[in-house]
């Protein structure tokens, strides 16, 4: 975590290696710019992706409002098989929260999203986060390749 980070100019890319059943699964991230005037690459980068995380500020409304038009876009746009997770981040400033947990937790479920609270700064939920894209992700392949075998 880095307090004086610039904001992203187009898209930045990382990888994350987590464990999970003793197997390491490694996710290459492209991390898009959330500025509207950059809204048109996304596309590019979510095209061909397993999984998106959408992450909007526990502390501004208006951020879980745009969300919801990411979540839209996702579903018109997307790979229909994507996974698709919530993460509302800076909930180490639950004081000055905007955005109530149950809420974005009943619409995520609406959606069939995984949802979590997370912290960047504090480290909170992150890793957990990518431990629940691994186990959907490795679900839907499972009855993926299942549906080959039926068919
Ligand atoms: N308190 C707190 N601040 C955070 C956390 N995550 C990010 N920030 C701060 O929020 C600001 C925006 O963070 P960014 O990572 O640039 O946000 P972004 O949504 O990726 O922005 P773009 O790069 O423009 O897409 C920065 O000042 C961060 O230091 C968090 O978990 N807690």
């Amino acid at each position: 975590f880095d307090p004086n980070i610039n904001p992203t100019i187009g898209a930045s890319f990382m990888t994350k290696t987590v464990q999970y059943q003793n197997e390491l699964h490694k996710f290459l991230i492209w991390d898009t710019a959330g500025q509207e005037r950059f809204r048109a690459l996304a596309p590019m980068y979510y095209r061909g992706s397993a999984a998106a995380i959408i992450v909007y500020d526990i502390t501004k409304e208006e951020t879980f409002s745009t969300l919801k038009n990411w979540v839209k876009e996702l579903r018109q746009h997307g790979p229909p098989n994507i996974v698709v997770a919530i993460a509302g981040n800076k909930c180490d400033l639950n004081d000055v929260r905007e955005v109530m947990e149950k809420d974005a937790k009943d619409y995520a479920d609406s959606i069939h999203a995984i949802f979590v609270e997370t912290s960047a700064k504090n480290a909170i939920n992150i890793n957990e986060l990518f431990i629940e894209i691994t186990v959907e992700y490795i679900e839907a392949d499972v009855k993926r390749m299942c549906c080959r075998l039926a068919s």
